[in-house]
């Protein structure tokens, strides 16, 4: 591929690796988004759409769309505060996946209990921007810690979680999802510094102003596909008087679709609804008397 057949394509920046790589991938596959990878390339044309795929490291991300060299991408959010790219980016969607805490952690069974006991002594983390400034000037400001005095932020590229052990720091600033590594590094959270999700993102001042359009049509597509994965259709029978209980139970995005039957006395009702809430909502369903009651997945959706 030479750089020629790029001209006018739309770039879109996806995680090459990590966390958020996968789930990336089945949003593109939702959003038939077309392309073969050749091995070791990180640029891809994709078949179907004026657009190439560009393989990054998320946290370059960021930098990459901000500074308009890339005109969309799905990183995340964590990522774009750490390289100070929040006010170059605009978070178009959030993609409800990649979720997770930046923490401050310490060692279970040592003396230091809060953030103030932490201040003034050694931190290690790969967020050296929203752990120092952002977090620790703060914390450093209120115990008066001045100089020398100050909390001391040192960054490390990976395995964060062993800095204690080793002797490295005090305490750490890192991800948390389930708390797995923090509790087998033995390692107990003392601080929320943010929380994150991945999102799709574009310039906030694009280079290729034609592009917009597309953008626009990709941003509904991902929307689409992260909607099917949230909602589930819930279809049930329900005596015509228990209607107005019913569909306060199963509103609906606007509303829900109300169908006559057979027997006058009965309708049908069809729905979407949040999948994590589902099991409660069958309940409440089923103590009104609601009958026959469905659910079925979504592959994709426009909403
Ligand atoms: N445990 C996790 N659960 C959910 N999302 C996470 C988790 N860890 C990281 N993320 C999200 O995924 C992004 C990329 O993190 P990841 O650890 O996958 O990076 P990476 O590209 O593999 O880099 P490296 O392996 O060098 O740390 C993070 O910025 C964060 O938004
Ligand atoms: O709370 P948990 O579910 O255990 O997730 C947290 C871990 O996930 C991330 O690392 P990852 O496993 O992606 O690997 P990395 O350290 O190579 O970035 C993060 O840096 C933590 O170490």
């Amino acid at each position: 591929m030479n750089l020629e057949s790029l001209d006018g394509r739309l770039l879109f920046a996806v995680p090459k690796k990590g966390r958020l790589h996968e789930k990336c991938l089945s949003i593109l596959a939702g959003a038939d988004i077309q392309f073969r990878r050749h091995h070791r390339l990180d640029v891809c044309l994709v078949l179907n759409h004026p657009i190439a795929l560009v393989f990054l490291p998320a946290s370059d991300i960021p930098s990459f769309v901000g500074k308009g060299n890339v005109d969309l991408g799905i990183t995340g959010h964590d990522v774009i505060l750490e390289a100070k790219m929040q006010d170059h980016v605009t978070e178009i969607l959030r993609l409800g996946f990649g979720k997770c805490a930046l923490q401050v952690q310490v060692p279970e069974s040592g003396s230091i209990k809060t953030v103030g006991d932490l201040a003034g002594k050694r931190v290690v983390t790969s967020f050296e921007v929203l752990a120092g400034g952002e977090y620790f000037d703060e914390v450093d400001a209120r115990q008066q810690l001045s100089g020398d005095q100050k909390t001391r932020i040192e960054y490390v590229g990976g395995s964060v979680e062993a800095a204690c052990a080793l002797g490295l720091a005090d305490g750490i600033v890192d991800l948390v999802e389930s708390g797995d590594t923090m509790r087998a590094a033995g390692l107990h959270a003392i601080a929320t510094v943010l929380n994150s999700e991945a999102v799709l993102i574009k310039s906030s001042v694009p280079k290729h102003t034609n592009l917009a359009p597309l953008i626009e049509l990709i941003t509904s597509r991902v929307a689409g596909v992260i909607a099917a994965s949230k909602y589930v259709i819930c279809q049930y029978n329900i005596l015509r008087t228990e209607l107005p209980t019913a569909t306060m139970i199963t509103p609906g995005r606007r509303a829900a679709t109300i169908s006559p039957l057979e027997d006058e006395k009965w309708v049908a009702v069809s729905s979407m609804v949040e999948k994590g809430t589902i099991a409660t909502i069958m309940d409440q369903l089923v103590a009104i008397g609601a009958e026959d009651i469905m659910i079925f997945n979504l592959d994709n959706c426009r909403v």
